[in-house]
């Protein structure tokens, strides 16, 4: 039986998952897995390889050997594919959006199931995602959904991105994420659902220490 202690965080783009999980990681002194940048450098590999994004058997065999590899350096995890450093490649919007429309795939999500669980080690795993607690590590000891409306995930990004010296706009932000949104949510397989197990939290007027506590607090209880 594998006893490897995992916490899932599931739930849309901006609700604050890679904040949160970075923060449980940290105190805990946990592996963190990033599962969205696998996705987005999937879609980022498919692309420099001139694969369409349609071509379900295609992008699954791209998926299966894909050479990935995540260092981390102090507080930085360095994103290696073929080795080329692409972090700032995975982490444009067009690389989300068009992580999504890969996603959708049955063969695709099969093709990267293993490597995610290979994430899981006695170390303990905070996991980031969309399917960790429903799919990829279904009996994870605590599991979280970490909700927010789409007008805050949009002012949170907008405020992000002008933190970083770019332009933002609210009304495309927003059509954007609702139109990811509506991608994850309604595609066929592994939809972004909470787990039936999992803790709902809704961070919409939450700090991100309130929500940092109030998830520690819950996870204290459950390992
Ligand atoms: N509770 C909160 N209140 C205000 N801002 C927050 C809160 N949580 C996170 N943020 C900010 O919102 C932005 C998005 O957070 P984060 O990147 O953690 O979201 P995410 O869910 O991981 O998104 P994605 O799935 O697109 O990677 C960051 O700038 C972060 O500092
Ligand atoms: N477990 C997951 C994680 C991500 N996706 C898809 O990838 C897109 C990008 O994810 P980010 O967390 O990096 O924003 C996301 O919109 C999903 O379509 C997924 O399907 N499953």
């Amino acid at each position: 039986m594998n006893k490897n202690i995992v916490i899932t965080v599931d739930g849309p783009s901006g609700a604050g998952k890679g904040t949160l999980c970075h923060a449980l990681a940290e105190k805990l002194k946990f592996d963190f897995l990033d599962s969205g940048a696998i996705y987005r450098i999937l879609a980022l590999a498919a692309k420099k390889s001139g694969i369409d994004f349609t071509n379900e058997t295609k992008l699954a065999e791209l998926g299966r050997n894909l050479d990935v590899q995540f260092i981390t350096s102090n507080t930085e995890i360095h994103v290696i594919l073929d080795g080329e450093n692409v972090g700032d490649q995975i982490r444009t919007a067009e690389a989300g959006q068009n992580a999504s429309k890969i996603a959708i795939y049955p063969l695709v999500r099969e093709a990267l199931l293993q490597r995610q669980r290979n994430f899981s080690t006695p170390k303990g795993l905070v996991a980031d995602g969309r399917d960790m607690g429903t799919i990829v590590f279904p009996d994870a000891q605590v599991k979280l959904f970490l909700d927010a409306s789409a007008e805050e995930r949009t002012k949170r990004r907008v405020k992000q991105l002008q933190e970083k010296g770019f332009n933002a706009n609210f009304d495309e932000i927003l059509a954007e994420i609702k139109e990811r949104d509506f991608r994850d949510r309604n595609r066929e397989i592994a939809p972004l659902v909470p787990a039936k197990d999992a803790l709902v939290l809704d961070s919409t007027s939450l700090s991100i220490d309130e929500v940092i506590q109030q998830a520690l607090s819950y996870v204290a209880k459950h390992i």
